[in-house]
């Protein structure tokens, strides 16, 4: 699912790491000890703990003698010069401090309990030290940065079949959140690339939430619903996964075989009313879809069911007297929510047929089905931002229990999970 998808992001995430990493700096830490660390940095820190021992006995006796940090390979550049400088005064001093030392005799040394108290003062700094600075950075990124991965970001929207106006309104996300500000970093640079990027995507699908649930609970009784589309996206068989869903919640359901178009397309709905145990109201092929729906919806009503939901015939977009002979079964069933049912894989086609079933009805929300199928994530991405209207199920098998509620982080997690 979606693995096109996560390949685009994926490159995204790697090439603007690449750009924080490079312009990030450390940044002084105040941090716990970290015992293990200290083991990791004993004998890359022996010699320099000799110095600094002798360094201390050599500034007890020379005050004025300043004392030399010795910092971790990643101190910013401009105190690489200044480091280097005081080092090498450092050393010179130690040098002839040493000489002093050797001409000297043996007890004027320092003492081995001193030596070991500054050992273990300067071993816990200097691990500590390296540590964090490899977790504290901080990187300030400004649109010259961004505009070359920014863009890669939108040609591989773009490549996974995600509408222009979408992909433009998620790079534009991903950029003000990324420039104009310091940015605090830890040891994986990856992470603020993602939470940036999870937020656009976020902001995009969660534009229009609508909790279906909800929404039937209070509902005069029968809800009715119709669900509209082209051919062979999935309609039937999400009417099948539906009321499969419905009937688990104690909802009672009965089925209006409104496509009385395609031969085959009755005993289709026929065969999952059987099997799920629920009635469905026929005519015969041919006859008029909305007086069908009109019969489903008086036997709910007089047989106190919960819910009617109609099936219609696929109709392309395109085709103008279909498309007519839709807004008329809405129009005179007056349903309560109209359903445009379209299949992932379709990607943009789908979400352009979304746009204009949506200004020939209107619709209340989709269902896309064969998301299980879908690589890309275009259509999933972008429908709801598209036709102002929510995702209310996807459609993930050809089982009944494979519709699968809306859930905008669910959704977000399944992107970004490996
Ligand atoms: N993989 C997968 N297949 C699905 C899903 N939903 C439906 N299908 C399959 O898609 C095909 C078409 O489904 P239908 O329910 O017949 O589609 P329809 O929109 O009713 O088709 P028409 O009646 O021709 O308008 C069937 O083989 C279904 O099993 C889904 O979520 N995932």
């Amino acid at each position: 699912m979606f693995n096109k998808f996560k390949e685009k992001l994926g490159s995204f995430k790697k090439a603007l790491s690449r750009t924080i990493d490079d312009k990030a700096t450390a940044i002084e830490p105040i941090v716990e000890p970290a015992p293990e660390a200290e083991e990791d940095f004993e004998e890359e820190i022996e010699p320099y703990l000799e110095e600094k021992a002798l360094e201390t006995s050599l500034d007890e006796e020379n005050p004025e003698v300043e004392l030399v940090e010795i910092k971790p390979a990643m101190a910013s550049p401009e105190t690489v010069g200044t480091e280097d400088r005081k080092k090498a005064e450092y050393r010179k001093k130690l040098e002839e401090r040493k000489k002093v030392a050797e001409s000297e005799p043996e007890e004027e040394k320092v003492p081995e309990e001193k030596k070991s108290f500054f050992k273990k003062v300067s071993k816990i700094g200097f691990a500590q030290k390296a540590k964090a600075l490899v977790f504290n950075r901080e990187v300030y990124l400004d649109n010259k940065d961004l505009e070359e991965p920014l863009w890669e970001l939108e040609m591989g929207l773009l490549e996974s079949d995600l509408a222009l106006s979408v992909s433009e309104a998620i790079v534009e996300s991903v950029k003000k959140q990324l420039t104009g500000t310091t940015k605090h970093i830890g040891s994986n640079t990856g992470e603020i690339v993602e939470a940036a990027l999870k937020k656009a995507i976020l902001d995009v699908v969660s534009a229009n939430t609508f909790d279906f649930d909800e929404y039937v609970k209070n509902k005069e009784r029968p809800v009715h619903i119709v669900f509209v589309g082209i051919n062979g996206t999935g309609k039937t068989t999400s009417i099948a996964k539906m009321t499969h869903r419905l009937l688990k919640s104690d909802y009672s359901v009965v089925l209006a075989a409104g496509d009385t178009f395609r031969a085959g397309a009755i005993d289709q709905l026929g065969i999952h009313a059987s099997r799920l145990g629920v009635k469905m109201i026929k005519h015969q092929p041919g006859a008029d879809p909305a007086a069908v729906i009109y019969d489903a919806v008086q036997y709910a009503k007089s047989h106190k069911i919960d819910f009617v939901l109609s099936d219609t015939a696929g109709r392309m977009h395109t085709n103008l007297n279909l498309m007519s002979q839709m807004e008329k079964i809405c129009r005179v069933s007056t349903p309560d929510l109209i359903i445009f049912v379209d299949e992932a894989v379709a990607g943009n086609d789908a979400v352009e047929r979304a746009a204009q079933f949506n200004e020939a009805v209107p619709i209340d929300g989709s269902i896309l089905t064969k998301i299980d199928a879908d690589a890309k994530g275009g259509a999933a991405i972008s429908i709801a931002y598209i036709t102002g209207k929510p995702i209310l199920f996807f459609g993930m098998g050809q089982g009944y229990e494979d519709l699968k509620k809306f859930d905008p982080e669910w959704f977000i997690d399944q992107l970004f999970n490996q």
